[in-house]
């Protein structure tokens, strides 16, 4: 049985009419073992106290072994595979596809794969439905494709291939075509729309669009198409090393992880085999999943690294690198490892291999870096008309450091009362620092609220647990730091909340980016002192841009930080740009060859948009 919002707090209320001794009580007893013999998650303040019997957190839904470290799952991945067929369909691709059965790459020709298909469990079956009980079935209505009807979209590049307006324009084979209508995808997203038919055409890509808009899809489809129909893979020859075709990399695991499920559900029963690896989680499982065979490996740097350097993995046959959340791989804290990993170890080298960098922003001076992994490669901006104001209203209020958990408060309060039918929504609370995180749970819970957080402090399985229970509306408050700023993709999350505001305006795109997905309608509340003053300028710039009703108290912050020459460094946006997603190569700065590779300057395709562009410094689909 799943706690809802108003379950919860009605329990907490309960708790709170006793005495604060009690409240203790509450909050201690989350170290008592959860539903299915796993230990329930302990707040940091009691690790190391007593075990009582009681929860401050609601009891997180049961869950099912995740592919990797058994955590992760909310679905019941062991059930036996059903429907679909990869030989039933009529497609050329899926005909050539199934007569090379034995002879290319795939589970069933691998070292130990044997009768694989036979034994994959259905990425489909998972309890999806009992979540949605818990939620406002409004919620639910699926993507709202008028809110994209007049999306800008700019191309840019040579010989840009056309855009589709429907799947069935695009020869993906009948089993993909099957899993897209059980993901009960009707028609492709703008990015989908535009992504998948360069990158079917064998183009280098470089993709910018808004968050939630479906990217995933956009590299995933072409990816698996283009492995079905593609020559066989090596065959491994009793050597212990994987030889992927495709790699996908990740900043962090969470995302790895949703990746990994999508890409599950997207080939399943295509004899197209996708496997995740990631740190934090037991290697020795992943290692496992490895030598059953693997075409696509979805992973994080670090982890991957570390497989290569055991020789368990090498990316010699790889034909399709796809970075998501491209701009951040590439920013100071990962470039180093992406380089190594694209440059110095066995890949084969740019215009070998087909190359596709997907993220919702894309700083100029990462665009550059960016180049060096491509190889005449076309630029994809896709923005929206009407921007994200028809979907994620923001609002900023002035809040002293002092009085930010009183504000907090009374957010939740009104965000519990607006519950329709005590039906929850989930609210998502970034704050700075991992202390800062502990200590807001810790608070929360005292209060009454379920909530639970996730950070880099915590172990891998705690944050599985904590997502896990997040989703499942057990505990409804999520605090986070940046580590789930990126990629992840809740239903439900009805307000996010910049409790402390970060200090690059990208990163707020991609924190209030994690409600108002696909279509669906997001609140985002930022939290604004002194302390904040840097990111005044941009913010109050990405609030005009997005039609956001901008505070005079912001607009003079902004103006103060003009006026004193600090704009916010390369966060800084030219006032007025409708359309952010600019590519660098049409700067003049840029000289033919900068980036190794020929820039025809035209642009291939554009649908709707009738603005210039301004000189931002920051291509952001949100402009
Ligand atoms: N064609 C489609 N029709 C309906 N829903 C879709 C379609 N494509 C994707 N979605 C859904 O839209 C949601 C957002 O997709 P996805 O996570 O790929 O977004 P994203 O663009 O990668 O976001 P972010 O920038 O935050 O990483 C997912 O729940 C996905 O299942």
């Amino acid at each position: 049985m799943r706690t809802s919002w108003a379950d919860a707090v009605a329990d907490a209320d309960n708790s709170a009419a006793v005495t604060s001794a009690s409240v203790a009580n509450v909050v201690t007893a989350s170290a008592a073992p959860s539903r299915g013999g796993r230990p329930a998650y302990v707040p940091p303040h009691l690790r190391n106290r007593p075990v009582t019997t009681e929860s401050c957190a609601a009891p997180a839904a049961p869950a099912a072994p995740s592919p990797v470290g058994g955590t992760s799952k909310l679905s019941a991945s062991a059930a036996p595979a059903t429907g679909g067929s990869r030989r039933g369909g009529g497609s050329v691709r899926d005909v050539v596809r199934a007569g090379s059965s034995g002879a290319r790459t795939g589970w069933h020709s691998r070292g130990g794969g044997g009768n694989r298909k036979e034994r994959e469990a259905n990425p489909f079956l998972n309890d999806d439905e009992t979540i949605e009980v818990a939620f406002d079935s409004k919620e639910n209505s699926g993507i709202n494709f008028d809110a994209y009807e007049d999306i800008p979209v700019e191309t840019s590049g040579e010989n840009v291939p056309p855009p589709v307006n429907t799947f069935a324009e695009i020869d993906l084979g009948d089993t993909l075509n099957e899993n897209i209508r059980r993901c009960r995808y009707v028609k492709p997203t703008p990015v989908q729309r535009y992504a998948i038919p360069i990158s079917l055409a064998g183009r280098d890509l470089m993709a910018c669009a808004q968050t939630g808009s479906g990217k995933t899809a956009a590299f995933c489809f072409p990816i698996i198409s283009a492995i079905m129909r593609g020559p066989p893979g090596p065959r491994q020859r009793g050597s212990r090393t994987a030889l992927p075709l495709a790699l996908i990399l990740s900043p962090t695991r969470e995302l790895s992880v949703q990746i990994h499920e999508e890409a599950r559900k997207f080939s399943f029963q295509t004899g197209v085999r996708a496997v995740v690896a990631y740190g934090g989680a037991p290697i020795n499982q992943q290692l496992r999943d490895l030598e059953r065979g693997v075409d696509i490996l979805v992973a994080t740097p670090g982890r991957l690294v570390d497989l290569m350097e055991r020789a368990r993995v090498s990316l010699q046959h790889i034909r399709y690198l796809a970075l998501d959340e491209a701009d951040r791989m590439l920013d100071m804290g990962f470039e180093p490892q992406i380089r190594r990993i694209v440059e110095q170890m066995d890949m084969p080298p740019r215009g070998q291999r087909q190359t596709m960098l997907f993220s919702a922003t894309f700083p100029k001076e990462i665009q550059r870096l960016a180049s060096d992994f491509l190889y005449k490669y076309i630029f994809l901006a896709v923005g929206r008309v009407g921007s994200s104001t028809d979907l994620i209203v923001q609002r900023v209020e002035f809040v002293t450091e002092s009085d930010k958990r009183s504000h907090l408060m009374d957010l939740i309060h009104a965000q519990r009362d607006s519950g329709a039918h005590g039906k929850q929504s989930l609210t998502l609370v970034f704050v700075e620092t991992k202390r800062g995180a502990d200590s807001l749970e810790h608070w929360l819970c005292m209060n009454g609220f379920p909530a639970t957080t996730i950070h880099g402090d915590r172990t891998q399985q705690e944050r599985e647990q904590a997502l896990r229970s997040f989703k499942t509306g057990a505990t409804p408050i999520l605090v986070a730091t940046d580590v789930a700023a990126r990629g992840l993709d809740i239903p439900h999350v009805a307000h996010v909340i910049n409790f402390d505001l970060p200090n690059d305006i990208d990163d707020y795109v991609h924190r209030i980016g994690r409600t108002g997905r696909a279509g669906k309608s997001g609140l985002a509340t930022a939290f604004f002192n002194d302390s904040n003053a840097s990111l005044a300028r941009s913010l109050s710039e990405l609030m005009q841009e997005s039609n956001q009703e901008v505070p005079q108290w912001l607009t003079r912050y902004a103006a103060a930080r003009s006026h004193s020459g600090g704009g916010g460094g390369r966060n800084r946006r030219s006032g007025g740009a409708r359309f952010g997603g600019r590519d660098f190569r049409r700067d003049s700065s840029y000289t033919k060859g900068g980036g190794g590779d020929y820039y025809g300057g035209s642009f291939g395709a554009s649908a709707g948009y009738g603005g210039g562009y301004g000189s931002a410094g920051v291509a952001s689909a949100w402009d």
